[in-house]
């Protein structure tokens, strides 16, 4: 196995508290790992300090052995490092086609010049995106709905068409943050078939999940926080047994 995501002594303090302390974990290539804890564990801060969004008061991520701690978010999403979050953050005035380009990751810090002289290619990746964007829609169930505003969709639409952005990146690895939040049973399903079938592609999935039958069955892997540290990592199904992952879920003191 190929370690894809290295996160070594992470900690990140806000003031007096310890939302992560001194984390050692890993996300295997082509697997589809879980991230679990009861409320306040530190979940999310872990995925923002994975993507960027903050600089952690000590400690490393690599990402595909290269060191991307504190880089900023877009440059990470680029290397094919992409995340969901747990509310959505579509555009609710922008339509669904709208949302889905908007996503298209710029490069940035480019001059007129070369933007001029490269405009056949430019056009090119253009194209390459919309039919990439359209792809995506029918795979997420929005095909039909291109023209629909966002704000009009309803709560698992959006959580689709979250996701759908996300993927315009053509990330290799993609941190999702509760993706079952929201999403019907209908959806749920959809949601998982869509998961599996882009992990047989060859995304790796880290997947936070606070619904726990959902992400037991979807995962190959599992690490669990608590209090900001990591207290197992495993097999879902030996996970499931660890009795210190019990005792943090019934709240029992150690
Ligand atoms: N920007 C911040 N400033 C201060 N405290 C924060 C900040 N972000 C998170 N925290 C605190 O850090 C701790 C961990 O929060 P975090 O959101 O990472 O937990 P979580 O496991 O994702 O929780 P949940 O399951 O409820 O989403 C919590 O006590 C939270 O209040």
């Amino acid at each position: 196995m190929t370690t894809m995501l290295q996160v070594e002594n992470l900690s990140m303090h806000f003031g007096g508290l310890k939302a992560l302390d001194d984390c050692t974990l890993s996300v295997e290539k082509g697997s589809i790992t879980a991230l679990i804890g009861p409320n306040g564990s530190g979940k999310t801060t872990l995925f923002n300090v994975i993507t960027g969004f903050l600089k952690p008061t000590a400690g490393k991520v690599r990402f595909e052995g290269e060191e991307i701690t504190g880089l900023p978010e877009n440059k990470i999403a680029n290397l094919g490092l992409a995340r969901t979050f747990q509310v959505s953050s579509i555009f609710p005035k922008l339509t669904v086609w709208e949302n889905m380009l908007e996503a298209y990751p710029h490069q940035t810090g480019e001059s007129l010049w070369s933007i001029y002289t490269r405009a056949g290619r430019i056009r090119s990746q253009e194209e390459e995106q919309i039919a990439r964007a359209y792809g995506i829609l029918e795979r997420i169930g929005l095909a039909q709905k291109l023209n629909e505003q966002a704000a009009n969709l309803g709560a698992p639409e959006a959580r689709m068409l979250e996701i759908g952005r996300q993927l315009m990146f053509s990330p290799r690895m993609l941190l999702m943050d509760e993706p079952s939040s929201g999403v019907n049973p209908a959806m749920l399903d959809r949601l998982s078939n869509m998961i599996l079938d882009l992990n047989k592609e060859g995304m790796t999935f880290f997947i936070i999940g606070h619904n726990l039958s959902f992400i037991m069955k979807l995962s190959t892997y599992m690490h669990v926080l608590q209090y900001g540290k990591l207290i197992a990592s495993g097999a879902p199904q030996s996970v499931a047994h660890d009795k210190r992952v019990i005792e943090a879920y019934l709240g029992v003191q150690q």
